[in-house]
């Protein structure tokens, strides 16, 4: 039996490729490349001496979908794929709710077809809005949900929670992931943006590298202790190794249950800034402008629930985190893009 893994090619999905090939279990990638490259699954041969049995298919392609259920045999889903640029979600919400909403739709009826009824599922901590507090828990309601993305991903966790509800041999594990940086130790992965970073670090990367001239930072007038935003920064491989403890948890068949996956701590932009630049010995020019519409000030997890019932927690520090990511970027200024033109 293996583990399908949607989206396996991307970001997170390929860090969790590598812990889950590391942990001794065997895994079949479907992705279609709509956000990734074959590279990454290349890489993660490299890093792990194991083939990466793949296809490349859209999981809302029903036959598609169908012949892959029907040449493999699947234990579980671990369901990455799905569109993820909160931005982009705003000018294409059409699109964010045909691949997120019908793709899982189409996901979730293949799985039951073939009688595979266990699924672990990528949330975010998106989903709390303007938390009603923190550390958020994963009682914590949810929020007021200003983006089309994020809409996906609530509606997404409320389809697997009815699926579940309605038929209790489903087990479902939800990871509400908060904000995941770095790459793989190697510098071998590493996440591999489209156009210009959305995201802080990625962002910062590229300054470091002077692809991009400064850093614009999205307002220091927030109720924080230097007025920049706060986060709960997470490595990236210490995500991945969250889904392979969730991965152990769904086999002993937990019904509906929902994680938070962060470090509980928060970090401020400047901080984050700070800390790229002493671990690259690169200044990095910034520039405060307005907030960005639809952020927050601050957002960071209480990750006890997954440390006590997942027996999980972080080992990486932001250093390592920053560190991490300057060296995916030296190695690969153009991320995949170099090693697929
Ligand atoms: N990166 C984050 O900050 C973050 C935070 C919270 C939640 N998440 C969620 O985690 C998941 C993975 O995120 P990521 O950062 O690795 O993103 P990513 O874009 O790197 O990976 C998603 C992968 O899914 C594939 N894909 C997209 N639509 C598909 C479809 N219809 N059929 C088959 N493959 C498809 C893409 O080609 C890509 O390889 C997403 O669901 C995302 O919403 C990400
Ligand atoms: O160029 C930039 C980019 C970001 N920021 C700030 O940096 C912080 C982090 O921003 P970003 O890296 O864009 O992450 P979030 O806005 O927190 O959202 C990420 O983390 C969420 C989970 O917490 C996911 O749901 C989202 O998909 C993902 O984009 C925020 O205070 C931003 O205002 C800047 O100042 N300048």
């Amino acid at each position: 039996m293996s583990i399908l893994i949607t989206g396996g090619a991307g970001y997170i999905g390929s860090h969790t490729v590598v812990e889950l090939q590391n942990a001794g279990y065997s895994v079949v990638v479907v992705d279609n490349f709509s956000n990734s490259f074959p590279e990454a699954l290349r890489r993660v041969e490299k890093i792990t001496g194991k083939r990466v049995p793949f296809y490349k298919a859209d999981i809302r392609d029903r036959s598609a979908m169908e012949e892959i259920f029907r040449k493999e045999k699947f234990e579980c889903c671990i369901h990455f794929a799905g569109f993820k640029a909160v931005g982009q979600s705003v000018t294409a919400p059409w699109e964010y709710y045909d691949n997120n909403i019908n793709g899982t739709l189409a996901l979730i009826d293949v799985m039951r077809k073939y009688r595979t009824k266990n699924m672990i599922f990528s949330s975010s901590a998106t989903v709390y809005g303007k938390p009603a507090f923190v550390p958020i828990t994963e009682d914590c309601p949810k929020g007021k949900i200003v983006n089309p993305y994020g809409r996906t991903k609530s509606m997404q966790e409320e389809i697997l929670a009815d699926i579940q509800k309605a038929d209790p041999e489903w087990n479902v594990i939800l990871l509400r992931y908060f904000n995941p940086i770095g790459a793989h130790i190697s510098g071998l992965i590493g996440e591999s943006p489209v156009g210009i970073p959305g995201n802080l670090v990625p962002y910062i990367a590229q300054v470091a590298v002077r692809r991009l001239e400064k850093l614009l930072i999205y307002g220091n007038d927030y109720h924080t202790r230097d007025g920049t935003g706060i986060r709960d920064y997470i490595h990236v491989s210490d995500l991945a190794v969250g889904h392979v403890k969730a991965l152990e948890a769904v086999r002993q068949n937990p019904g509906l249950e929902i994680y938070n996956l962060g470090t509980g701590k928060g970090y401020s932009v400047l901080e984050v800034v700070r800390c790229f630049e002493q671990v690259s010995g690169v200044p990095i020019p910034c520039q405060v402008v307005s907030r960005r519409p639809g952020d927050i000030a601050v957002c960071y997890a209480d990750a006890g629930k997954a440390e006590r019932e997942l027996k999980w927690k972080t080992t990486r520090s932001l250093a390592d985190m920053c560190l991490d990511s300057w060296r995916w970027q030296l190695g690969n200024p153009n991320g995949y893009h170099d090693a697929c033109s």
